[in-house]
């Protein structure tokens, strides 16, 4: 098979004399005998053999474990460095040839045969043949021209800068913005026996060196380096760089998540600041193509925005790019929505429905961290393998989660929508300017598990792109999967507030237009559509895209197709139900305009960034014992073999323990460093409540209240109550009164801060200050709040006022004790047949 007649993939009638490209199972059957490449391929062939280090693979020279490389060396053809034969960064070593082919193209300019492109695929990737615009992208960049690639999320992006990679001499520079994704990639192109690294602060120094010296090799064994655009906003990087440039050795320039470059693109996917951060490094790539001339340049993005596609082009200097864009369409999920007001009880239903599909891999995102918690018990409890994943629990746990969700010990994650950009937050906390790397996201082995049979999003996402690119990660190995939203009005509320919270801010502390500020309110009425308008669900997701598509498009795969019927009458049912507690005035969200706030996170998982900045994660890391045994219940991965009550006592018995080893002097003097609440902490909490208390003055316009003392008391109790606790559970109840001052009615607040019932102050009049908590009009009646709660008789008080009371975090003992109280008058009630009023069971 080693005819040394013409080697023609691609027509390139320069390299007549080399071998043709083999397939692997044509190379499974050649003889143990050396190949070579290169113009004096012939005469390395029998250097080759005669020194008998090499064996055949894939048309490509390989050299074998243990073997001298100085024969590679000498000959520039197996480039590899170290002494094993093997190129060895990091801890991966090579099993497979990383050079099937060189120069497949041959000669710049010629478009490259799709044959010898579709074997390289399949000897390293093992995909059959290329998906959608993979095969043009490919065959553009490496015949030199720009190419700009839009493609949804899990299209195959990748491969459209890797293949290059292989099919020529050279390297292939990718730059992404995170270093998880680099490293996730890297780790796999290094188990295909590819030869990529990425530069990083959290490699060390010897990695480092070993890839600068591979670089400024005579011939550089790597295929594909990965870098961060802030590396290559340096000057040093940028030198290294065109030196390579200089000798010939650059092939392509990749940006993936090219839509960081653009200041419209930066909403998508990435969350609140993130590409505010990176923008200005992404925005500084538009003079690679200067510094680099005549490199081909691949944008790719999954954003289909237009004004971004533009954007990006323009940004980044692309020259006559081909532009290339895939359908969004993803024929293999189901599209479905629930909606929670309609359902007695979502929580059982969400559970029956995992149930339904037997073991499978899923992932559930909520809105804030305390959903995920207790909707993970929920589902453990029903003996669903279940662990909770947010960004309030330490980088140990977190990647613990992942782990066993990964390798499958788990198989539902209830998360965030942090969950798979949640290093994103860790970046942003540890964002340093000058390098541009988190150390924190070292060791992340990233979440492409293709197998999600089910991503249910139990709030509503933010915009369509969030919710896309959320629902995408089902199926991505093609097989049948679903996404199901469940739709509630409150969340609808809720997400409107933190949007409109979020636009103010940004408005206030840049200089962005209006226009821009009001975007991400525009963007989630497209979600509300989705969940509110009847019509086939697929076609609205791919309208948002500016994808003109018939209906016929979805084949009945998503509810509203299947069951139009039942989907109307639902809508109607809402309708009618939302108009209902519209008029009973029941719900507990009262937003009258969004713009009106600020400090959009207060709701949101973006909640408490500040609070985790200043410490929270430390103190979870330092926790001490009894910590740890509450977090192991909580987060065990053999969560679903424990039972709910086994799980609630050790909870309980942790809690104890807790205090009981607190109120240890020597104990507390350990900790002392640890657990110490500064004034500046103390500080910045007294001024989240007054915001708190401003922003909500509107429900209470009558009463004049003192915010300042107000603020001042509430943080007074808090501290006093729970300072002792340590810093987490201070954080934890300061965020609960926020969140409470928040979300409480006119009615609460009015009772929280001019008490009425048993201590009847003074009328208070429209002009007239209601007394301040820390008036002695309101101590008593906290007084007796408190001192009615240890005796465990607030419920039965009928003279305090249920609104009264302090915002609802209680020790972990009293909120189990209250809410098996309240589970059983529930039950009672329900056995004795009370009406559900408006609410009725849906059953898809
Ligand atoms: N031609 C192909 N045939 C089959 N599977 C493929 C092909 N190309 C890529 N894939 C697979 O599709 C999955 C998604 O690929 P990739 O991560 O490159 O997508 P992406 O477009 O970069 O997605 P994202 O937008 O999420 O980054 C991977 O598991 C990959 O192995
Ligand atoms: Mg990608």
């Amino acid at each position: 098979m080693l005819a040394n007649s013409a080697y023609n993939i691609e027509s390139d009638s320069t390299t007549p004399e080399e071998p043709p490209f083999q397939s692997p199972s044509e190379l499974r059957s050649s003889p143990p005998i050396a190949v070579a490449f290169g113009r004096n391929w012939t005469l390395r062939r029998i250097v080759a053999s005669t020194f008998s280090l090499y064996h055949s693979s894939c048309g490509s020279l390989l050299p074998l474990p243990g073997k001298s490389s100085s024969f590679s060396e000498k000959y520039h053809t197996t480039p590899y460095s170290g002494t094993s034969g093997f190129v060895e960064f990091g801890s991966s070593k090579m099993s497979k040839s990383p050079l099937p082919l060189q120069n497949v193209c041959g000669s710049e300019k010629k478009v490259v045969k799709k044959e010898a492109l579709v074997k390289l695929l399949r000897w390293h990737f093992e995909h059959s043949d290329f998906r959608g615009k993979q095969l043009e992208a490919i065959q553009a960049v490496l015949s030199g021209r720009d190419c700009f690639c839009l493609m949804p999320t899990g299209g195959g992006k990748s491969i459209c800068y890797q293949i290059p990679a292989l099919a020529k001499q050279g390297i292939v520079l990718v730059v992404s913005p995170l270093i998880a994704l680099m490293e996730n990639q890297v780790m796999a192109l290094k188990e295909k026996g590819i030869a990529a690294e990425y530069l990083s602060s959290t490699q060390t120094v010897k990695t480092k060196n070993k890839i600068y010296e591979d670089l400024e090799s005579g011939k550089p064994s790597l295929r594909l380096l990965y870098v961060t655009p802030e590396l290559i906003a340096t000057s040093g990087f940028m030198a290294r760089l065109s030196k390579i440039h200089a000798r010939g050795l650059l092939n392509l320039i990749a940006i993936d998540e090219a839509h960081c470059v653009s200041t419209w693109g930066h909403d998508f996917r990435l969350l609140l600041n993130f590409s505010l951060y990176l923008m200005p490094s992404y925005r500084k790539l538009s003079s690679l193509r200067n510094r680099l001339p005549n490199i081909p340049v691949l944008a790719l993005t999954a954003t289909a925005v237009p004004k971004v596609q533009k954007d990006v082009i323009q940004s980044l200097c692309l020259q006559n790019p081909l532009v290339l864009k895939s359908s969004f369409n993803r024929p293999n999920i189901y599209y479905e929505v629930r909606y929670k007001d309609l359902l007695d009880d979502p929580y059982s239903d969400i559970c029956n429905y995992l149930k339904s599909y037997g073991n499978i891999c899923a992932i559930v995102y909520c809105l804030e961290r305390t959903s995920c918690d207790d909707l993970a018990i929920h589902l453990s409890k029903n003996g669903i393998s279940c662990a909770a994943y947010h960004a309030g629990l330490n980088s140990k746990l977190r990647s613990s989660v992942l782990d066993n969700w990964i390798s499958s010990k788990t198989q539902v994650v209830v998360a965030t929508v942090a969950f798979g950009y949640d290093f994103l937050f860790m970046f942003l906390g540890s964002f340093d300017p000058t390098q541009g790397y988190c150390p924190y996201v070292y060791g992340f082995k990233g979440i492409d598990r293709k197998d999600v049979r089910v991503v249910c999003h139990f709030n509503i996402p933010k915009s369509m792109e969030a919710f896309y690119q959320e629902s995408g990660r089902a199926g991505r190995d093609q097989l049948p999967s679903r996404s199901l939203l469940y739709y509630g009005v409150d969340d609808r509320r809720k997400m409107e507030f933190i949007l409109g919270q979020a636009a103010n801010k940004k408005l206030q502390s840049s200089s962005m237009e209006e226009g821009s500020s009001k975007k991400s309110l525009v963007d989630f009425h497209q979600m509300i559509e989705y969940c509110e308008e009847s019509g086939c669900r697929r076609k609205k997701i791919l309208e948002s895209f500016g994808e003109e598509v018939t209906a016929s498009l979805c084949a009945k795969s998503c509810d509203a197709c299947k069951n139009p019927n039942l989907v109307s009458k639902c809508l109607e049912e809402l309708k009618s139900a939302t108009a209902f507690r519209h008029r009973k005035g029941s719900s507990r969200i009262h937003i009258t305009s969004a713009s009106d706030f600020k400090d959009a996170e207060q709701f949101s998982e973006f909640w408490n960034r500040d609070d985790e900045a200043s410490g929270s994660e430390e103190d979870i890391s330092d926790s001490d014992d009894a910590v740890e045994i509450a977090k192991s219940v909580v987060h065990s991965s053999k969560s679903s073999e424990w039972r709910v009550d086994d799980r609630i006592e050790s909870l309980q018995r942790a809690e104890e323990n807790y205090y009981r080893i607190k109120s240890n002097q020597e104990k507390q003097v350990n900790k002392v460093d640890k657990n110490t609440i500064s004034g500046t902490l103390r500080e910045s909490g007294k001024q989240r409540l007054l915001n708190a208390v401003e922003q909500n003055q509107q429900h209470f316009s009558d009463l004049q209240i003192d915010f300042v003392t107000s603020a001042e008391t509430l943080e007074n109790e808090c501290y006093k109550k729970y300072g002792k606790s340590g810093k987490s559970i201070y954080l934890s109840q300061m965020a609960s009164t926020v969140r409470w001052l928040y979300t409480a009615t006119t009615n609460e607040l009015t009772n929280r801060f001019c008490p009425t019932g048993s201590m009847k102050p003074e009328i208070v009049t429209p002009g007239q200050k209601c007394p301040s908590p820390s008036s002695s009009s309101f101590k008593p009646v906290v007084a007796q709040v408190q001192e009615e709660k240890v005796s465990g008789s607030i419920e039965a008080n009928s003279l305090v006022p249920k609104d009264a009371l302090p915002p609802p975090i209680v020790s972990f003992s009293e909120f189990i004790n209250k809410r098996k109280a309240t589970d059983s008058t529930s039950k009672r009630q329900s056995s004795d047949g009370v009406s559900k009023g408006m609410e009725k069971k849906i059953k898809f």
